[in-house]
């Protein structure tokens, strides 16, 4: 009961991760418009169809931005994390769990019965506590933004048994019933260790890791995990929490974490059938 795909499919490639899980994460920047969204669901039933567990962790932060915006809130960052006071948090909440969630389920869902959307607040699946970011040394309060601290896999994983694509909001809640804004990348990247999965791949709005940002000459094509840890501390804005979540990833025994462009055509699918170095910025353990 599926829809044909449209385009060219390399399909034997992606077989050899049948029965394997990835994790994609999409951020609200790659989402772009409605068409790029197209694409990229087609892109995702066809690697599940290929027999591979995919699950989807997905951000939204422009169009959070953009809800603020509409309801006279202005959106304050520290740190690359949106400051999160309990009304953001019902914006972030409405905007994230909703209509971004609600596209993103109804566009994978044109291609075949597999899409279901869930927040990590569901079967506490991201548990978090509060975190707080940290400029030029003092600690600064950002209020309901979380850090994820335990990840129950259980709904994801019956999901994924069953043949379902999992569409997972970064949400978290605290052991006390709070919710937290949690940032996408860092829900990505803790789902993508405790599913121990084969690969984590972040798709962005930039080609993969500038070398010497802000310049955009050299993107690295690949990197060890030692080598990003040394180099973290110097990374800057958007950068930090998909490199960082890439590190806990590869470190927790996922076998690469690659950063992408999303807006470059089929950019998953050539992701997970192209080697290091023929898409993004991959990081391998080491
Ligand atoms: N070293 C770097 N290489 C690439 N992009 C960088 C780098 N440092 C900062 N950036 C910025 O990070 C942005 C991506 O992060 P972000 O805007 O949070 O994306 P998303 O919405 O996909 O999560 C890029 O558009 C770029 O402006
Ligand atoms: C705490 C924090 O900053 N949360 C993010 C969650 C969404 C997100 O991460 O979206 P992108 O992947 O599109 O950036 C936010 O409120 O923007």
């Amino acid at each position: 009961m599926t829809t044909a795909l449209a385009g060219p499919g390399p399909l034997p490639a992606l077989r050899a991760l049948g029965g394997r899980t990835v994790v994609v994460k999409v951020g609200g920047n790659a989402m772009g418009d409605g068409s790029l969204l197209r694409t990229f669901a087609q892109d995702v039933v066809r690697i599940r169809e290929a027999g591979v567990r995919v699950a989807v962790v997905h951000g939204g932060g422009p169009q959070i931005s953009a809800q603020l915006d509409l309801v006279g809130i202005e959106a304050r960052f520290v740190g690359g994390l949106r400051v999160t006071t309990p009304e953001v948090l019902d914006v972030a909440r409405m905007v994230l769990a909703g209509k971004v969630q609600r596209d993103l389920v109804g566009l994978l869902n044109e291609h075949g019965p597999y899409a279901v959307g869930l927040t990590g607040e569901d079967a506490h699946t991201l548990t978090a506590v509060r975190r707080y970011a940290e400029v030029d040394g003092e600690i600064v309060d950002i209020g309901l933004v979380g850090e994820v601290t335990e990840v129950n896999t259980a709904a994801v994983d019956v999901l994924l048994d069953h043949g379902h694509i999992p569409v997972v909001s970064s949400l978290g809640r605290g052991t006390d019933g709070q919710i937290y804004n949690v940032n996408a990348d860092a829900a990505a990247g803790a789902l993508a260790a405790a599913l121990d999965a084969e690969a984590l791949v972040v798709l962005t709005d930039v080609p993969g890791l500038y070398a010497d940002w802000p310049r955009r000459e050299r993107v690295l094509d690949r990197l060890t995990a030692a080598e990003l840890e040394a180099m973290l501390p110097v990374l800057g804005g958007g950068m930090v929490p998909k490199m960082e979540s890439c590190l806990r990833a590869v470190r927790a025994g996922v076998r690469s974490a690659r950063v992408l462009d999303g807006r470059a055509p089929h950019a998953l699918l050539r992701a997970l059938t192209a080697g290091p170095g023929g898409a993004g910025t991959t990081v391998l353990p080491g």
